[in-house]
């Protein structure tokens, strides 16, 4: 049997104000550790910086962006990366389990515990009034917490080797995510958000 004729179907989380569904291990004919290790070895991370009320800073994690079109993300221009062989099939195989085109993805190296995302909505005009993102993620297992904007309800999700975290709806709308520091040792991890950029 084909891998991709039964690709897994992703669970839906209950969550007000937004759709949210999770799959445990994205089907792939790789390894999640070959995958970790390709990308690692494959991809130019790079640290960047970001403009938050005026002021530089550099971010807690390194980077790479890949698609077909440029993006603002944080006051940032980015010219994106030519796809990759193994980015296209990671794509194709996270475009079977969504059922939707993706046309870019932001790759995340969360490199030890005191690399983070502070918390954000992914909400830019060219990702259209409900967005829809594709997260997948490699390596060690991080809590990505999401907060409700006006009534402050938390979420936290373990995002495990392999698993994929579909966002969509009115999730960015209503809602800030984010991965924290930790005070305790943390192995490297990787994220792919995969977007449709209009
Ligand atoms: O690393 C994660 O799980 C979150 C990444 C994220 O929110 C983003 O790239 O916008
Ligand atoms: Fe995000």
């Amino acid at each position: 049997m084909d891998l991709f004729d039964n690709p897994g179907t992703l669970a839906a989380i209950p969550i007000e104000d937004g759709a949210l569904a999770l799959l445990a291990q994205l089907p792939l004919p790789l390894s999640n550790a070959d995958v970790f290790a390709q990308l690692l070895a494959q991809t130019p991370w790079r640290e960047e910086s970001v403009v938050v009320y005026g002021k530089r800073h550099l971010q807690p994690r390194l980077s790479a962006w890949y698609g077909d079109a440029s993006y603002t993300y944080s006051g940032l221009r980015l010219a994106p990366l030519p796809w990759t062989a193994l980015l296209l099939e990671i794509r194709a195989a996270v475009e079977t389990v969504c059922g939707q085109r993706f046309n870019s993805v932001l790759l995340n190296r969360y490199r030890n515990e005191r690399d983070s995302m502070g918390m954000h909505s992914d909400d830019e005009p060219e990702l259209g009034a409900e967005p829809v993102i594709a997260s997948l993620s490699y390596g060690t297992t991080r809590t990505f917490i999401l907060r409700h904007k006006r009534n402050k309800q938390t979420l936290r999700l373990p995002l495990e080797d392999g698993s994929l975290l579909l966002m969509s709806g009115q999730l960015q709308r209503h809602w800030v995510h984010g991965i924290n520091k930790s005070t305790r040792p943390l192995g490297e991890r990787l994220n792919l958000t995969f977007r449709y950029i209009a």
